[in-house]
Order: structure tokens, then sequence, then C-alpha cells
């Protein structure tokens, strides 16, 4: 578990009753599924928020998706903190509550499930980040499921091959169970041969950040993202950043990755989608291992940003003023 000293951070368990009981507390609006399985067997969850949310209403779907790297423990406190103001919030907030009614919002709170005991096994956290599926043959464990996406998988020197790597690619693009049940789950979401999800965020820490596509060239433009696209991710990254005060920039001029889910989102299924790299700015604030005395402050910094995100999600394109 958690040092006693960071003990408001959720482990899996607690995570799992977080959100038994916003689903309990919230039945018309909050559902609880599942996407899948981690290689070891814990439950991927997927909370469903929307008026009506037992049936799949014509309304543009948004995904919020969190804990890929095991030691980013914050962005599972997001999590929790995006089901309480989506749930709290309808009925309540004006805003929120048109917001409940016309978008279907997917939170998949922890994509990382055995990394992230892993990390806390033995009450010191132990600095990992991948998954936890080993290698058979040379006894190296872990792929970082953040270059697993199948996007161009491995074409740019953005991952490793070494499966020691913290950045190791895997064997193969979505080989890692946790991506191929969220790549599975993704693709599920085409209807009528159209993607329901126009908009998602990933959450990782550190560096105050947003992050849009591509990763893997520095390249602004290139195949499947024209001048409008990236125009459009970019303002509306640049509009989400005034309200938090994180640093908007394409996912590259950070440094350049392959096989990341910014890339295959956009890339393989049209999805406007942005990491946001979360608190501290740099390694002074704790790192990856911020006091949990500042969970609170750190994951309401992003009510706006995400609610920004949800009401441009009907039309991303319009941030430029361009209907498409
Ligand atoms: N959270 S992190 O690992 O420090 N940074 C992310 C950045 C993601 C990206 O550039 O798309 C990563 O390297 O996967
Ligand atoms: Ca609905
Ligand atoms: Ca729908
Ligand atoms: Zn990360």
């Amino acid at each position: 578990d958690f040092p006693p000293a960071d003990s408001d951070y959720h482990n899996y368990a607690e995570l799992t009753a977080a959100v038994d009981q916003v689903v309990a507390d919230h039945p018309s609006i909050a559902r609880r599924t599942s996407v899948g399985s981690s290689h070891q067997g814990r439950d991927l969850m997927a909370v469903k928020i929307s008026d009506n949310a037992a049936a799949d209403e014509d309304e543009p779907e948004v995904l919020f998706t969190h804990h890929q790297h095991a030691r980013e423990h914050l962005t599972v406190e997001m999590a929790v903190y995006l089901l309480d103001l989506l749930t709290d919030g309808y009925g309540s907030d004006p805003r929120i509550t048109e917001l409940v009614r016309e978008r279907e919002i997917w939170v998949l709170p922890d994509l990382n499930p055995d990394g992230g005991e892993y990390d806390i096994a033995t009450g010191s956290y132990r600095g990992w980040r991948k998954n936890r599926q080993p290698t058979p043959w040379n006894g190296a464990v872990g792929t970082d499921l953040n270059r697993n996406w199948a996007y161009n998988w491995g074409c740019c020197g953005g991952s490793s091959g070494n499966p020691f790597s913290s950045t190791y690619r895997g064997p193969s693009a979505a080989s890692a169970p946790e991506v191929r049940a969220v790549s599975d789950f993704v693709r599920s979401r085409v209807v009528g041969g159209e993607q329901q999800i126009t908009a998602a965020i990933d959450f990782h820490t550190y560096g105050e950040l947003i992050l849009w596509p591509y990763g893997y060239t520095y390249d602004e433009t290139a195949p499947g993202m024209t001048r409008d696209d990236y125009d459009a991710h970019a303002e509306l990254g640049r509009l989400m950043a005034r309200s938090n005060g994180y640093t908007p920039q394409q996912s590259s001029d950070l440094y350049v990755t392959d096989g990341s889910i910014n890339d295959w989102l956009w890339g393989d299924q049209g999805i406007f989608s942005y990491t946001f790299e979360m608190y501290p700015a740099g390694s002074a604030g704790g790192g990856f291992y911020p006091p949990d005395e500042v969970i609170t402050r750190e994951t309401s910094r992003n009510r706006e940003a995400v609610l920004r995100l949800l009401e441009y999600a009907d039309c991303p394109y319009r941030i430029i003023g361009e209907e498409q």
C-alpha cells in the first residue's frame, strides 16, 4: 500500500470501491463496465457518465484515460476527481448538467493496475513505469504501455526494443493486454461507420504540459494530420492551457515518441487527443511522488480544461472557425 503519509492516494482496491460508490450514488447517470483484464487479471474498468447512461444515445462521446504509467499515481486521483465532478455536478451545476445530458463521457481510471500495485507493494515507492508482463526468455519485466499502441509502432526511435528498457515497446504492437483491451473498446465505439468518440485526454505526470499529436515526427503536418487538423489541436490545446497554466505544445517538442496513445487515437481513429502531464512542473515538487496534500489542488486545477474539451467535443474544428 502507499506509505502512511500518502494514504489519501487510492490503491487499486480503494479505487474500485470509489468507483462502485459513485455508481451506487448516481445509478441513472453512471455505469461501471469492463474493457477487459490486465496481464495479472485485474479488471480494467470503464465508467460511463451520461443521462440515460444505460442507453447508447446519439451524442458525442469523450474519453478520459488514466495511469498508463505505474508511478504516475496522481492520474488515478484525477479520475476520481472527474467522476465526482461530473456526477455531483449533475443537477446542481448548470454547465455540467448540460454536458452530462449532451455527451457520453467514458472515464477509464486505471490502465495499468498491475504496475501501480507493484509500485507500492513494499510500502515504499519503486519508481516503476511499465506493465508487469514478462519477457519469457530473458527475465525482463514490463512493456511501456505508451509505446505499444498500433500506430507507427517502433517507427522512429521514439521507443526501445530492449525488454529491460523503461520505454520497451513490447514484442509487437498492442501486445500488452491493457493496450489491446482499450484499443478494442475504442474500436467498438465505431457505430454506423463513424467513431462516436470525438475527443480524449490521457493523463500522465509530470511536467505541467498539454501535448497533442503527432509524437513520432517533429513535423506539424504529416499523413493524416492536415494544417486544419493541427491548428484545431493546437488552438484547443492552448485554450485548455490558459485555464490550468500548463505549457501547450506538440508531443514531439518534448521528445519523439512512437506507439503512443495520442498518435493512435488521432492517426488510427480520428479522435482529437491530448496528453496532460500533471503537477509538478519540475522535480522540485516531488517529481513522480508529490505528497497527498496536493491531490485536491492539482486535480481540481484541470476542471475548466476538461469542461472546455467536453464543450468542443461536438465539433473540435469550431475552435478554428471551420465547420468541416
Ligand atoms: N508521463 S511521461 O512518461 O513522463 N511522458 C509521456 C509523454 C507522452 C507523449 O509525449 O505523448 C511518455 O513518455 O509516454
Ligand atoms: Ca445520454
Ligand atoms: Ca453514443
Ligand atoms: Zn506517463
